[in-house]
Parts: C-alpha cells; sequence; structure tokens
C-alpha cells in the first residue's frame, strides 16, 4: 500500500495533497524527493488538523487527503482537485490521479552553516540538524557544509560538531551509528565571508555533492550582524542553486532601530526577494508559543474570553539565571530591550493578542500579526523601568557585575533588566496593560505567558478571600520554560465540613502528560526552513512594525542617558518594576510559589 505526505500540506485551499501516518519505503526508494515531513507530520497535531479540516477525507489505508497549497514547483508534485477526489479511495490512488511523477528528477538540499566556527552553530544549528536528521525529518539527499574563516579539515569540522551532539530523543537507538552516518554527511570549506571567489570554490564542492540534482540551498547566518550583507552578496552571487530554489536564514539581531533595520532590508533585498529570506526568531520556535493558536482558536472556552472584557491583564515573563558572560562584546551595543522585548516577547505578544486569522497560511497569520502590532500605542518613557545587575556574593562565592565583563565599558548604561506596560489601542484591548519584564542574571531561568482575568462580579464567596481579591481571580500561566506546563488558577473548596477555598491548579503539565521530548526551537524552524514554511518566520512589515513600536523610547533612553536600576546578580531584579506594574494595578504573576 501507498503511504506518502508531502511537506507543503500546510496550507489550505481547493486543491488538495496527501498526508500519511506511516512510511512506505517502496516509496522513498522510488524516485521520489518528497521529503521526510511525514514522520513528524504523523507525530504532531498537523495530521490531526488535516483529518479536522471540514474538507479533508480520510482514505481506507488511512492517508488523508486534506486541501492544501503546494508552495512551490521543488518537488514533482500535481495537486488533484476535490471534484476527482470522490473516486479515490487509497493512498496509492492519489498519487496515480494526482499524477506523480516517480521517474521525476531527484532533488537534494545542501545546507551551508556560515559561521560554522561559532557557538550558536556548535550550540544549536548542528545538534538541530542531526535531531532532524535523527528522527528522519531531513530529505534522502542532504549535505551539511560549514562556512567559516578558521582553518578547518572536514575531519576537524566533524569532531567539533560531534561534541555537541547528543543522543536526545527518546531512548536513541542506534544514536552512535546515526551520529556518524550524519557526520558523513557534514563538509567544511573554509573562506571570507566578502569574497565571491571562496564562495564560488564552495559551490564548486556543493555542486560535486549533489551529483546532478535538482539543487535546492539553504545558507544559515550565523555570524555577527556587520557580516551579514557580505555574507549574502558572495553567497547569492556566486553559491546560488542554478535550477532550485536558494534560501537565506539571518539571525537576529535585524538591526537596531527602525533605520537600520529598514537598511538592512533593503541590502537584503539587492539579492534576496522576501521570498528567499527567513528571519529567525527561536521563540516562534517553542513548542508552547506554537501551541498558543491551538489553545487560543481550538477550544471554545479561551477564545471566548480573550478579551478587555475578562482579562485583567497579561504579562510576558523571561529571565535568565546567569549574566552575558561571554557575549558582553555583543550585548552592550543592544540591551535587553532589543535582545529579547523587541523580539522574543513581542512577537509571543502578537500571536496571543492578534484577531483569528482567515487561515492558518503563513501569510494569514503574519497580516494578522501585523495588524495587531500596528495597533499599538507608542511605548512611553515614563512606562519603562530598566536595571543593570552588580556584583553578588553569595555562599562565598563571587558573581560578577554587567561592568566586570572585560568587553564592557566600565561605565556602560546598557540595562540587562527592563520592564514595560504596552498598550493595544483596538476594540479588543483597549485599556489591557500588556506588560513585560526580562532580565539576566536574575534568580532564576524561566519564560512564560500570564493572563490575569478579572474579579467575578458579585462574587457570592467574597468574604472567603479576606481583602486580597485580586489574589482570588483566575490566572491562565503558559510556561514556555523550563519545564512546559499551562496551568489555570481557579478557586476551589477544601474538601470537608467547612467552607474553605483554596487556590488550585488545573494542570497540564508536560512532561507528565507527554512522554515524547519537545523538540528544540531550532528543530522545528530548520525543517520549515527547509520546506518553504515560512508562519514561524518574521516578515519584514512585522518587523517594521515592531521597531516602530520600539526604537522612539530606545532612543529617548539613550539621548537622555537614563541610569539603569541597579540590582544584584541572582536577585528578583529592581523594585522599580513593581511600581510600575502598580501603577497599572497589577501585581507580578511570578512572586508566589508555582507548581
Ligand atoms: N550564540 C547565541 O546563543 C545566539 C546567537 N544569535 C545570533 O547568531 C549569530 C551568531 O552568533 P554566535 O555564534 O554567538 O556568534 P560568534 O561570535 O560565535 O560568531 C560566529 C562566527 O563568525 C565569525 N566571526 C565572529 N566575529 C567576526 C567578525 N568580527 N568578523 C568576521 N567574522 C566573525 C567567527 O568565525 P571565523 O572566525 O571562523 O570566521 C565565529 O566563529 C549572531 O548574529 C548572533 O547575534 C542569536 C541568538 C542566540
Ligand atoms: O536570542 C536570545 O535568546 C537567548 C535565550 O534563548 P533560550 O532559548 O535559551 O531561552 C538569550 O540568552 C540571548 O541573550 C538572546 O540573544
Amino acid at each position: 500500500m501507498a503511504n506518502l505526505s508531502s511537506t507543503h500540506c500546510r496550507s489550505y485551499s481547493s486543491s488538495y495533497c496527501l498526508f500519511s501516518s506511516s512510511i512506505n519505503e517502496q516509496h522513498h526508494r522510488a524516485n521520489f524527493s518528497i521529503p521526510t515531513r511525514r514522520v513528524f507530520a504523523a507525530k504532531t497535531s498537523l495530521h490531526s488538523q488535516r483529518i479536522s479540516h471540514p474538507d479533508a477525507v480520510l482514505m481506507q489505508d488511512g492517508a488523508v487527503a486534506s486541501p492544501a497549497t503546494p508552495a512551490e514547483n521543488e518537488i514533482p508534485f500535481k495537486t488533484l482537485k476535490k471534484s476527482l477526489l470522490s473516486s479515490v479511495t487509497s493512498s496509492e490512488e492519489f498519487i496515480e490521479t494526482a499524477g506523480f511523477d516517480v521517474n521525476k528528477n531527484e532533488s537534494t538540499v545542501s545546507i551551508t552553516v556560515v559561521g560554522a566556527s561559532g557557538d550558536l552553530a556548535k550550540k544549536k544549528i548542528f545538534p538541530a540538524l542531526f535531531a532532524l536528521y535523527y528522527e528522519g525529518c531531513l530529505p534522502k539527499h542532504f549535505t551539511v557544509f560549514g562556512y567559516a574563516r578558521s582553518k578547518m579539515t572536514d575531519a576537524e569540522l566533524r569532531n567539533m560538531v560531534s561534541k555537541t551532539l547528543t543522543c536526545r530523543i527518546d531512548k536513541r537507538e542506534n544514536c552512535g551509528e546515526k551520529m556518524d552516518q550524519f557526520l558523513k554527511r557534514c563538509f567544511y570549506h573554509s573562506g571570507q565571508y566578502d569574497c565571491g571567489d571562496n564562495f564560488a570554490e564552495l559551490d564548486k564542492k556543493l555542486k560535486e555533492h549533489e551529483g546532478g540534482r535538482v539543487s535546492n540551498r539553504l545558507f544559515y547566518l550565523s555570524i555577527p550582524p556587520n557580516i551579514f550583507i557580505d555574507a549574502v552578496r558572495c553567497a547569492s552571487s556566486t553559491a546560488s542553486s542554478s535550477d532550485g530554489w536558494t534560501r537565506v536564514i539571518v539571525e537576529k539581531p535585524f538591526g537596531r532601530d527602525s533605520e537600520s533595520s529598514a537598511a538592512l532590508t533593503k541590502s537584503l533585498k539587492q539579492y534576496l526577494g522576501e521570498d528567499q529570506i527567513f528571519r529567525i526568531d527561536h521563540y516562534l520556535g517553542k513548542e508552547l508559543v506554537e501551541n498558543l493558536s491551538v489553545l487560543r482558536f481550538s477550544n471554545l472556552i479561551f477564545e471566548p474570553l480573550w478579551s478587555r472584557q475578562y482579562i485583567r491583564n497579561v504579562q510576558f515573563l523571561f529571565s535568565e539565571d546567569f549574566g552575558t558572560e561571554g557575549r558582553g562584546g555583543y550585548f552592550d551595543n543592544y540591551g535587553i530591550i532589543r535582545d529579547i522585548m523587541q523580539n522574543h516577547l513581542l512577537q509571543i505578544l502578537a500571536l496571543f493578542a492578534m484577531e483569528t486569522p482567515v487561515s492558518l497560511d503563513a501569510e494569514d497569520i503574519r497580516n494578522e500579526k501585523v495588524k495587531v502590532l500596528r495597533s499599538m500605542r507608542p511605548i512611553r518613557l515614563e512606562d519603562v523601568v530598566i536595571g543593570q545587575y552588580k556584583s553578588h556574593t553569595r555562599g562565598g562565592v563571587i558573581y560578577p557585575a554587567y561592568t566586570d565583563d572585560k568587553t564592557v565599558p566600565k561605565d556602560s548604561l546598557t540595562p540587562t533588566f527592563a520592564a514595560a506596560a504596552l498598550f493595544i489601542d483596538n476594540a479588543r484591548w483597549d485599556g489591557v496593560p500588556f506588560l513585560m519584564k526580562a532580565g539576566k542574571a536574575l534568580h532564576t531561568k524561566r519564560a512564560e505567558i500570564r493572563v490575569q482575568f478579572r474579579h467575578v462580579p458579585g462574587n457570592l464567596y467574597n468574604r472567603n478571600f479576606g481583602t486580597d481579591l485580586d489574589r482570588a481571580t483566575n490566572e491562565l500561566v503558559i510556561r514556555v520554560q523550563p519545564d512546559e506546563a499551562i496551568y489555570l488558577k481557579i478557586n476551589n473548596k477544601v474538601p470537608g465540613l467547612g467552607m474553605r477555598l483554596d487556590r488550585s491548579n488545573l494542570n497540564l503539565h508536560y512532561a507528565a502528560r507527554y512522554s515524547k521530548e519537545i523538540p528544540d526551537a531550532y528543530e522545528r524552524l530548520l525543517l520549515d526552513a527547509i520546506e518553504g514554511e515560512r508562519r514561524l518566520f518574521i516578515r519584514s512589515d512585522e518587523l517594521d512594525a515592531a521597531w516602530a513600536l520600539f526604537t522612539p523610547v530606545l532612543k529617548e533612553l539613550e539621548e537622555k542617558k537614563i541610569n539603569p536600576e541597579y540590582y544584584p546578580y541572582g536577585s528578583r531584579g529592581p523594585v522599580g518594576a513593581h511600581y510600575l506594574a502598580a501603577r497599572y494595578n497589577v501585581r507580578w504573576g511570578d512572586l508566589g510559589i508555582e507548581p
């Protein structure tokens, strides 16, 4: 029986493509370049999303034909019109009717990690690629190239990469073997980032590995931003694919204000189309951020409450229990507002607050995100509190101040902590404070969204709560990391003959509910980029809107040389954050004891 799924099955339209829950070796061996998303798709809610689409058809062999728009012509692929589908009962027939040509050219994907010798490449990109390989999510024909100035042989790259690969997922059967197989697909080319000839040499090597197949190329720019444009110019002019797609993943920071971001976009667009640019914000690849839309739009109980009518305030919290050690040089030029708030937290806010998109298509979702970002009120200086960590000694250990880093100027005013109050001036959210708090060198490592609901009007049990009614309101917590969870704080009667109320949690604790480990955000995003799925990447107008919101206040902070409030390394941050919240009758939700 033929089971097949396509990577191009993520968006709905009037034509159909196929999703299946199992792999068919026969077709894998055949001349298909239909990649391996099938495994992934089957294991995630995507498969059930296909089934739940009103026009989806479940076939006798368990495959699902679901409305779709193939994104590109990279795969010999013809979609099937609904009118033809009535006579089709199995995936085999679907393949025949849709006219897959198993003898068409095979394609290959070459992934070049530019800046392969760096921290991010070692820590995240190579491990994510290996995890995808292990899971069977990479296409049959793929090659990974490391590119950087450092001199390295292929063997040295493999040795470097092998140190950071882990057998993370499940029990990782045959992991060592898989690692060896993966490493054999990894190569290295040393070159300058601004040298077309060096990229031309890379191109030659890529061609050798592609072996005449249709060539698709993904460049991951894991390099400092000041060399993005050089690398893009050289890669696009001398190492682009001639017969397949070429895509470039661009790491943050995308500029440091509206002007520099616009200039970066303009320069990138000299060499690349917007559809080739994948601006990564890895928080969008985190499981619970990805789940936000599912939570909102596929549960009846949340969306009706998702407005100013029921929500008192929303909080987006990020904290790390370590400082900027080792990254001070980069950080000092950006600060916590640009490093975390303008991108990660704002992206989550946009997903949280957007209106229902027309569909799950990337453009529909991004349109809604842009709308909500553009409805936001410019941030006022008085709605921002900044802090910087200072040295602290605990248990005989001396924790350094931010300015103890040799790469940071002693008189730096760069904030390592910030809290801000933001507002969305639209009908849904008018008057609701959206509070953000982000900091380095705090007491804990955590990222979460907290939704505090309004008081119950005329609550019969008010007298059981004492004077602090805020504590008795419901709170929904989406803990993005660590120890992913979604829990709802409710009031409950303590069992017994009396009438004592208790704050309890309805708790969806991921580790208890799901046995499978959660993929790293970079895995999801790399796979999406390979598949041309742009939903979780930032479009240029989203970026403009995000910068428009933060640029004026960032400029004001810098021009007025506002002093940060100093807080001890490992503390909860400056008290100013509490005053800011109190101004809007808000209490930060992360102060109590949590499950
Ligand atoms: N590290 C992290 O956790 C995160 C990083 N990022 C972003 O990802 C990108 C890469 O980060 P990261 O790996 O930490 O960066 P690195 O500082 O480690 O730089 C990556 C590589 O770029 C080359 N490089 C470094 N500085 C220069 C320079 N001044 N001129 C030319 N080449 C240089 C080096 O390779 P060689 O000398 O061999 O050429 C280096 O190995 C950056 O844009 C960063 O902002 C985003 C989120 C998190
Ligand atoms: O983008 C960044 O993110 C990391 C935090 O990412 P996480 O996935 O480990 O939560 C942060 O440390 C870094 O400063 C920032 O540039």
